[in-house]
């Protein structure tokens, strides 16, 4: 029997967009199945809330397509107005309409008889637990509850694709986690796609089945949170999801020599520069043993000796900044728990070879 593929929910095929000459998305390409959640995640002014934007209908695509279950929305020689797409709407801004109750904003959007109606605004209210309030009016119902009003009446009806900015930036942070998860949860019972829009690798994180990194205006890697974390694509890739430490080196015979042992550089020509980046959490300390460390061991490498210059305590961990002896430079690591040397102590660091990354500089 031959496989039948359904089109994926949301498909975006190369877009552009410049601004005064200047392209601030380049190429954007991404699929999203129903009931997936793909979040665009970068600094600001990558071009994320452009890439939104142009999904949603209120801004054009210079180049580009962008289809919906398979059927082109948006293209050369064809722009479905923003109302005709079916795409919901949830923006950190979320205003709720003041002068209608609770029951009149989730209806907003919505067609059909009366008790139609009624019975899609119950069902919503009832599944983001705001039941009581239908009748209320929102002045009278917190930044959170509020919130669930809002994804409740993106909802209502039935959107294919959800575009969702920075939707909880709003929210203190004791709120965030509980509404980020009934959202989620409530999302995939809908089967709707969302693409989700964050600055914040944690969000992102926490939301996505699919991270899309961009930065500049293109995507530079995109993958399931575990593979993005575990394999970036660059040292920036890194960088964005936690502090780094760099141990620079030089290539000879497909191997880089550093303080800490050799590490593999396949591929790379002799000559080439090299930095090795290592999270902090991947370094262990160890303790001085009359001018000696730790012995060599294949998982970690041979030992390398820094002076602590300050020791911080975190809350769940403690940061220790080191100043190396072989070349000066300062390393960063993290332990669980308390562990707060005095500046001056020398101890000895190793790395975690299986959680380093090896770029050409
Ligand atoms: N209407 C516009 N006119 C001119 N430049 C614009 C316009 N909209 C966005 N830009 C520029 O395009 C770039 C991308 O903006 P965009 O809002 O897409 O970035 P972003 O990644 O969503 O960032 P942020 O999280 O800060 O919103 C920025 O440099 C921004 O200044």
């Amino acid at each position: 029997m031959p496989q039948i593929q359904t089109p994926p929910r949301l498909d975006l095929r190369a877009l552009h967009r410049s601004y005064e000459g200047r392209e601030v998305v380049s190429g954007v390409s991404l699929t999203i199945r129903a009931g997936e959640v793909c979040c665009l995640l970068g600094p600001s002014g990558c071009g994320k809330s452009t890439t939104l934007r142009m999904v949603a209908g209120v801004e054009h695509q210079d180049a580009g397509e962008i289809l919906v279950d398979g059927e082109r929305i948006s293209g050369p020689g064809r722009h479905l107005p923003a109302e005709k797409r079916r795409i919901g709407l949830m923006f950190q801004d979320f205003a709720l309409f003041p002068h209608l109750s609770v029951a009149e904003n989730v209806a907003f959007g919505l067609t059909g008889s009366r008790a139609e109606k009624r019975a899609r605004v119950e069902e919503l209210l009832t599944r983001v637990d705001l039941i009581r309030y239908i009748d209320d009016y929102p002045h009278g119902l917190s930044g959170g509850e509020q919130q669930r009003v809002a994804l409740a009446r993106a909802l209502a009806p039935k959107p294919r694709v959800m575009l969702m900015d920075e939707p909880f930036s709003g929210l203190d942070n004791r709120l965030r986690d509980g509404i980020r998860d009934q959202t989620l949860d409530l999302l995939k019972e809908e089967g709707t796609a969302v693409l989700l829009v964050t600055h914040e690798p944690e969000e992102a994180m926490r939301m996505a089945d699919e991270i899309a990194l961009m930065r500049g205006g293109r995507i530079v890697q995109q993958g399931a949170p575990y593979n993005i974390y575990n394999a970036p694509v660059d040292r920036e890739a890194v960088a964005f999801f936690s502090d780094i430490n760099v141990i620079r080196g030089r290539v000879q015979g497909a191997l880089t020599e550093t303080p800490f042992g050799q590490f593999l550089a396949p591929g790379l020509p002799d000559g080439a520069e090299v930095e090795i980046v290592i999270r902090p959490q991947h370094l262990s300390i160890d303790f001085d043993r009359g001018g000696t460390g730790p012995l060599p061991t294949a998982a970690r490498g041979t030992p390398a000796r820094g002076i602590v210059q300050r020791a911080r305590f975190m809350g769940n961990e403690s940061l220790v900044e080191f100043r190396m002896d072989h070349d000066g430079s300062i390393l960063k690591a993290t332990v669980p728990n308390v562990f707060l040397p005095r500046p001056g102590k020398p101890l000895w660091l190793t790395i975690r070879r299986d959680r380093c990354f090896v770029f050409p500089a």
